[in-house]
């Protein structure tokens, strides 16, 4: 057990007793006093690779179009796709008073550890704490201006990190995206289980590469085999909020820094769902 003297903060190694055991919210991060965000979202996955960038850069489009200002906080430190979703070639400024974001085109605020690397292709070598911080500053050091909608693309898994994050910023919920594989395994129910010990709303589920379109006759095949996320969210009570394809203009507008041109409504109740938070 974790005497107070030399306690590193980190519950998960202390008892129950231990004196300076914190409730969850008291170790909540203050926004940059400059700042001004109404709510935040945190889109999370079991595990890298699902399209999680993806998926919170859409949310970010779609909410923008609503004529809501969004903002991303990239918080997937080791893994950071959304400045290249966004084609943002700048690097982020700022002053004695703090950081500032960088918008696209469409006005969406972005800060992620690319805009403030000389070079997108250096690796960020550090350990978890360094990255839990960096993340940190994201929320206190950056001067958010005026964002109705914050979503928070989240280190993938259980790990270290993403608790860090989860207990540093406050969450107002979580939207957990999954492939199909996944599904058939208990990582989207760590995620859900996770999100529930540190009492976040979960506002549902999405499931990414649920299906292929077939070009010529337009019939939906299943490529990773028959869809588990409607059981899930029955088990745990939560919403699906929308079911992606594998689609390769979605890839390309990805991929091609063009995502807020991509037109397609898969995300539509999703949206909804944050609007009415
Ligand atoms: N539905 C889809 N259709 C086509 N391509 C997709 C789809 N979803 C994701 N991709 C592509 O898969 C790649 C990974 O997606 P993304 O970066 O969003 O995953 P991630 O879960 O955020 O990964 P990581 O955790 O490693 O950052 C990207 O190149 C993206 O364009």
């Amino acid at each position: 057990m974790a005497e107070a003297e030399n306690c590193t903060h980190n519950c998960e190694t202390c008892g129950e007793d231990c004196p300076s055991r914190m409730a969850p919210q008291d170790f909540l991060e203050k926004p940059h006093q400059l700042s001004s965000i109404k709510k935040v979202v945190g889109v999370v996955s079991g595990k890298g690779g699902v399209g999680k960038s993806l998926v919170t850069s859409l949310m970010a489009v779609g909410l923008q179009r609503r004529g809501k200002h969004a903002a991303i906080l990239d918080a997937d430190i080791t893994g950071p796709s959304i400045p290249k979703a966004f084609g943002i070639k700048e690097k982020a400024t700022g002053s004695e008073d703090g950081i500032y974001p960088v918008r696209t085109k469409t006005g969406i605020d972005v800060m992620s550890i690319n805009l403030l690397l000389e070079n997108d292709t250096d690796p960020v070598v550090w350990r978890g704490p360094i990255l839990a911080g960096t993340v940190k500053q994201f929320w206190t050091d950056v001067i958010w201006n005026d964002v109705d909608y914050m979503f928070v693309d989240m280190p993938p898994g259980t790990g270290d990190v993403p608790l860090t994050v989860f207990q540093s910023i406050p969450l107002d919920g979580i939207i957990i995206v999954a492939s199909p594989q996944e599904l058939v395994g208990m990582i989207v129910e760590k995620a859900v289980n996770m999100a529930n010990m540190m009492n976040i709303p979960i506002l549902g589920l999405v499931e990414n590469m649920s299906y292929v379109v077939c070009p010529d006759c337009g019939k939906q095949i299943k490529a990773f085999g028959e869809s588990h996320i409607d059981e899930i969210a029955e088990k745990y009570g939560l919403k699906v909020l929308g079911k992606l394809p594998v689609d390769p203009h979605l890839a390309a507008a990805c991929d091609g820094g063009l995502i807020e041109l991509y037109n397609g409504d898969y995300l539509d109740a999703a949206a909804d769902q944050v609007e009415a938070l």
